[in-house]
């Protein structure tokens, strides 16, 4: 039996949703991880400090198993001003800030319609130390949705990277070797996160044999060099890339639907699928670089003082799990992962 002990990992990119849903979503997320970043496209969104830390007051009453602590994130829109990024730092509890291009994915419609109003906020979180999390995809009718990622990368990022050398950018859950390319040759102020899900599949898993809508996420799964370099790039050893699952339940009937909601839920196994994607890649021994000691480096926090085990011992995933008062089917629903939580 295999076996590997790293330090408490983090995810620095979860949904939990509200309500009903955020016991399930709670439980879920503070198994195994010491914090999350917890995404702010609630309906409505997070865009203040006063709904950000009720949001967050609403998840620590849902007790989270051991020391987890949520970190809390405002979703910017056209009218976010420079003040409420002062206010919102000086809080303690809110690390970054969210840029979602409007309409981009799901719960975006609040978001930022174009990234030059935005400047003067930029400038803000600069001058304070706060985070820009990056949704990166244009939403161009006429662009095609496999290259949505790369043009965000070449028209909207490039200006704002060299206009902003200061701010910390992490661009969220990339899906293309351009991305990769785009943070490798970027300044050490920019990172990003990779999920399970991207790690383990391509296009194909959701499209060959039949449409498999649980696979449907933003954004969406790339052709499979796009996989292998995003597969390289979390196990190079480079301080730049970090776990971030994008975990984002759906219920169920909104997901097997004629017209489906995007995101897939991972948050049931987590570390236990990244494992499983080190592993697949022979390089189980890059695990705690990316799971648990690059992601605080770069937010500038320190690293979770406890540690882990996962031992290579396969194990059944349920069909579903309870979200709130309806049901979530998770990634690898009624198949095996490889790895466990010891
Ligand atoms: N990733 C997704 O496909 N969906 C996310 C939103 C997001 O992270 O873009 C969600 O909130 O459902
Ligand atoms: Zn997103
Ligand atoms: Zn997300």
């Amino acid at each position: 039996m295999t076996s590997i002990t790293i330090v408490r990992p983090d995810d620095w990119h979860i949904h939990l949703r509200d309500g009903e849903q955020l016991k399930d979503t709670v439980r879920d997320v503070s198994r195994y991880m010491g914090r999350a970043i917890i995404m702010p496209n609630l309906v409505p969104p997070a865009t203040c400090t006063e709904t950000a830390l009720s949001y967050r007051d609403r998840i620590m009453a849902e007790k989270p198993q051991g020391n987890f602590k949520p970190l809390m994130v405002l979703y910017l829109t056209d009218k976010t001003t420079p003040e409420e990024i002062k206010k919102a730092k000086a809080t303690g509890h809110i690390v970054a800030a969210k840029l979602y291009p409007a309409g981009a994915t799901t719960n975006s419609d609040s978001g930022v319609t174009d990234v030059k109003n935005m400047y003067p906020v930029f400038k803000a979180m600069q001058e304070v130390g706060m985070l820009l999390l990056v949704h990166g995809e244009v939403t161009d009718s006429e662009i095609d949705i496999f290259d949505r990622e790369k043009i965000f990368l070449d028209t909207v990022l490039t200006p704002v990277v060299a206009d902003f050398p200061e701010l910390k950018i992490v661009l969220e859950h990339i899906t293309t070797q351009d991305a990769v390319k785009f943070v490798e040759a970027a300044s050490d102020n920019v990172a990003a996160t990779i999920t399970a899900h991207h790690l383990l599949y391509n296009r194909n898993h959701m499209l060959v044999g039949g449409i498999r809508p649980h696979f449907y996420c933003l954004p969406i799964l790339k052709r499979n060099i796009h996989q292998d370099a995003l597969n390289k790039a979390a196990t190079s050893g480079s301080k730049k890339f970090f776990l971030g699952t994008d975990s984002a339940p759906h219920m169920k009937d909104k997901k097997e639907a004629a017209c489906g909601c995007a995101g897939s839920y991972t948050a049931h196994a987590a570390i236990e699928l990244y494992a499983e994607a080190f592993d697949d890649s022979g390089a189980i021994d890059k695990l705690e670089a990316f799971a648990s000691l690059n992601g605080p480096d770069f937010y500038n926090l320190p690293r979770n003082s406890d540690t882990i085990t996962l031992v290579k011992e396969a194990w059944n995933v349920p069909e579903s799990y309870s979200l709130g008062d309806d049901k979530v089917v998770p990634i690898r629903a009624g198949e095996q992962i490889q790895w466990q939580v010891k």
